[in-house]
């Protein structure tokens, strides 16, 4: 489709077809439209990039350029990009099933472990459903009231917190569902820091309001006190619990009822005259709260005038976006209701792509940061959040966000991370795991490219700018596991497995042990290497022997210790000569790298050729620390003399020089084991609270966690717990508790041993070396 190729008489324009208007429902809320063909509506036939040819009147080349850029303007702002995040089993998958039904992206609903066995639609994956958890996010969009919405489902698991990260970088809003029994749990809270992280304006859905004990109040304030939103409910629901029957908008002052099989029929009726007093007051306090972050509603409110529907919402839109305000939604996905409202809400309070400022690092101007326009008008700046390998090859989930430009299929694109030309072979839309070719996509977009070799993080331009986007924030993996194939023909299999989850997670890390020769994987969890082992079997069939998983213990100096090593071989052939001196020390604390070399020779003792060699010795040194052979951390390399020989010194003479020389000082600047702490939550029936609060006490390692007893469940939290104390701690709690405990942990940090485990780490480590 050559625009260029049209001649300038005619004057063509590749533009939307305008499809004919449709009656409006009398109902607020549309019965769920059949589905609606990419070209249907002129936002989606500009957003799948598949136009229809039209003719345009000809006209001057400005009139043209106006009307463009108008047809842009609509376009992006009829455009959401939003994430759905939440603690594990809060219903964002029920919720998407929901949203896909509702937007005529699907024809039928399908639950979570549901009995027909389907599953939803975004849990793809045969072990998502099986497991009836989300392990990927996965990404889809529809179309709502004109509106284009995308949208991306992630995993509730902290061990595939990854999966939040990579969304939240790329989205422009988030829905974040929290449970009106469980209230703010531990997930809910580091969701919401990932929200915070990446400046994501949110608005929150309470969601399960048909579960016994629901208590959306409750989850208001928690939200206040543990998230510090500066939130307020827009909706009042009618009824709670097994009488859980609709909402008033407290915004247009509106009771909705849903109804239908699948409350598909929403109707809007006068507000319960026995709620009128509760509804006034909830309204009051909404204005209230908006009116400390929001000045023009301030003004009305202070001057005591009447607030209209339409200055209200555009108040708390204003306030949404500033991120100075959470607007908090409510219902039940299970029992469908509430999910039109929200994703009204979704429109009215969430920002469109050029409402949400995005930067990239100059790379020609010493990373100088500027901001991107978001239009397609504008060199092409795309970022790939995302690879996944798929039936065709490598599927590379680029965003061609906000980041400015537009792309084709066709195209040639830069990654600037590697410099290398690529080509785009295919453009896709991506359904969680169907997907749908189109021509082009524009900034503001979530598309998914084939065939492009990268990695997740990189950035893609058109070649007229060299720009970076900021990188995402990758945990360091806690556990490791030692695996290998069972039988010897399958280890070609067992490595393409390995390197694709590599090249997919960052999260995910692959490594060989050097002394025992073993492959070890390393990741955030049980679970997570678990699935890895369990996806190695069905999708390559290799069955893998499973190691004991093992604590990703590290190593630190905790003072400055000097070496001068002079490494001299100069009996027969040829001769190697190096000495290196100086000294290692800890690095302060909170510094951004885990390793620093600095060269301070002042002089020529040593050729600046051969400095690179002693930098890597001093690396390599370092991967394995003489403590536990594990990697030590935190440490910083200082040279500052050294000797060497014209003929007989050489890269290879320095670099061993180096090695030797962290071996000779490592004891004398005290080492020490570090081991991952996690944050544990626990839930138990009160029945169990002696054993469960005893037993945890055992283990834990810092006692400020705080017990909460209701009448029925204990929640400790945070309890802070050495990872090598939880393993089995799952079989543990549900013997102590009849299967009726259950907990979540995530990783918090990497803290010194006691003396004592130090002690018998390293003893258990040279036992094990005597003996092989
Ligand atoms: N009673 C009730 N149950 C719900 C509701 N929404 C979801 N559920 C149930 O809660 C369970 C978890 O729902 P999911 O949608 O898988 O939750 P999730 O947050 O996507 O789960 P993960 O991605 O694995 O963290 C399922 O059994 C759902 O049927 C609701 O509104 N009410």
């Amino acid at each position: 489709m050559a625009r260029s190729s049209r001649s300038s008489t005619t004057r063509l324009l590749y533009t939307l077809y305008s499809s004919p208007k449709t009656t409006p429902s009398p109902s607020p809320f549309p019965p769920p439209p059949p589905c609606p063909c990419p070209c249907s509506s002129p936002i989606s036939a500009l957003l799948a990039g598949n136009f229809h040819l039209r003719r345009f009147s000809s006209g001057s080349a400005a009139r043209m350029k106006e009307e463009k850029d108008a047809w842009w303007k609509e376009s992006m702002e009829k455009l959401r990009n939003i994430g759905i995040s939440a603690h594990i089993d809060s219903g964002k998958t029920t919720l998407t099933e929901r949203i896909l039904f509702y937007t005529g992206r699907i024809h039928e609903i399908h639950e979570v472990r549901g009995k027909d066995g389907v599953g939803a639609k975004m849990d793809s994956m045969d072990l998502e459903r099986e497991k009836g958890i989300t392990i990927q996010s996965a990404a889809t969009y529809c179309t709502w009231k004109g509106y284009q919405v995308n949208i991306i489902d992630t995993p509730g698991h902290v061990d595939f917190t990854i999966e939040v990260e990579r969304a939240l970088r790329v989205l422009d809003g988030a829905i974040l569902v929290l449970c009106s029994v469980g209230g703010v749990q531990s997930q809910s809270i580091t969701v919401d820091r990932q929200m915070r992280r990446y400046e994501v304006p949110r608005v929150a859905f309470i969601n399960k309001l048909d579960r016994m004990g629901a208590d959306p109040w409750k989850v208001l304030s928690q939200a206040r006190s543990k998230l510090r939103h500066h939130s307020s409910a827009v909706q009042v629901p009618i009824g709670l619990e097994e009488d859980f029957q609709g909402l008033v908008d407290l915004v247009k002052l509106q009771a909705y009822y849903f109804c239908g099989s699948s409350g598909e029929n929403v109707t809007a009726e006068e507000v319960p005259a026995n709620m009128k007093e509760l509804v006034a007051e909830k309204r009051r306090e909404l204005i209230e709260v908006v009116s400390e972050v929001d000045d023009k509603l301030a003004e009305l409110f202070l001057a005591d005038e009447p607030i209209s529907s339409t200055e209200l919402e555009e108040a708390i839109r204003r306030a949404t976006i500033a991120r100075k305000f959470i607007p908090v939604f409510m219902g039940s996905a299970f029992k469908n209701k509430g999910v039109q409202p929200l994703l009204d809400g979704v429109l009215s309070y969430l920002p469109c792509p050029i409402e949400v400022s995005n930067y990239a690092l100059d790379q020609t101007k010493q990373e100088e940061k500027v901001m991107l326009s978001g239009t397609p008008v504008g060199p092409l700046v795309a970022l790939a959040f995302k690879l996944e390998e798929g039936r065709f090859g490598q599927l590379t989930y680029l965003r061609f966000a906000i980041y400015e430009g537009v792309i084709k299929k066709g195209d040639f694109i830069i990654n600037i991370n590697t410099g290398k030309k690529i080509k785009v072979p295919r453009l896709v839309r991506m359904h969680s795991n169907e997907m749908e070719d189109i021509q082009e996509a524009h900034a503001g977009q979530i598309v998914a490219v084939f065939g492009v070799d990268c990695a997740s993080g990189d950035t893609f331009t058109d070649g007229s700018v060299r720009y970076t986007m900021t990188s995402m924030n990758v945990p360091e993996p806690v556990m490791s596991l030692a695996v290998s194939p069972v039988s010897k023909d399958s280890g070609g299999q067992f490595s393409k497995a390995l390197n694709r989850f590599q090249r997919e997670d960052p999260t995910f890390r692959v490594g060989l042990d050097a002394e025992s020769g073993q492959t070890i994987i390393s990741g955030m969890g049980e679970l997570h290497l678990d699935i890895y082992v369990e996806r190695i079997r069905r999708e390559y069939k290799v069955d893998a022997t499973v190691g004991k998983p093992r604590v990703n213990f590290r190593e630190t100096v905790t003072q400055r210790a000097e070496f001068d090593y002079l490494h001299k071989k100069q009996t027969g052939g040829q001769g190697q000569y190096g000495r290196v001196c100086g000294y290692v020390e800890p690095l302060p604390h909170g510094s951004p790298t885990k390793f620093e070399f600095e060269n301070m020779i002042v002089g020529q003792a040593i050729p600046s050729n051969f400095i690179p060699a002693i930098e890597k010795g001093f690396r390599e040194a370092a991967n394995s620390g003489s403590l536990i052979g594990h990697p030590v951390e935190n440490i910083c390399v200082i040279l500052t003399d050294g000797a060497s020989h014209a003929v007989d010194s050489s890269e290879l003479a320095f670099k061993l020089a180096a090695i030797y020389a962290f071996r000779q000082c490592y004891s004398a600047a005290r080492p020490v084991i570090l081991e991952p702490i996690m944050l544990v939550e626990l839930k138990a029936p009160t029945e169990f609270q002696g054993t469960v609060t005893g037993d945890i006490n055992k283990c834990e390692k810092r006692r400020d966690c705080r017990e909460r007893s209701g009448l029925e469940m204990i929640l400790l939290s945070p309890a802070h717990v050495p990872l090598n104390n939880m393993f089995g701690y799952s079989t543990a709690l549900r013997s102590m508790t009849q299967g009726k405990g259950e907990f979540t942990m995530e990783y918090k940090e990497h803290a010194p041993v006691s003396q004592e485990v130090q002690m018998q780490l390293v003893n258990t480590y040279k036992a094990a070396k005597a003996a092989e």
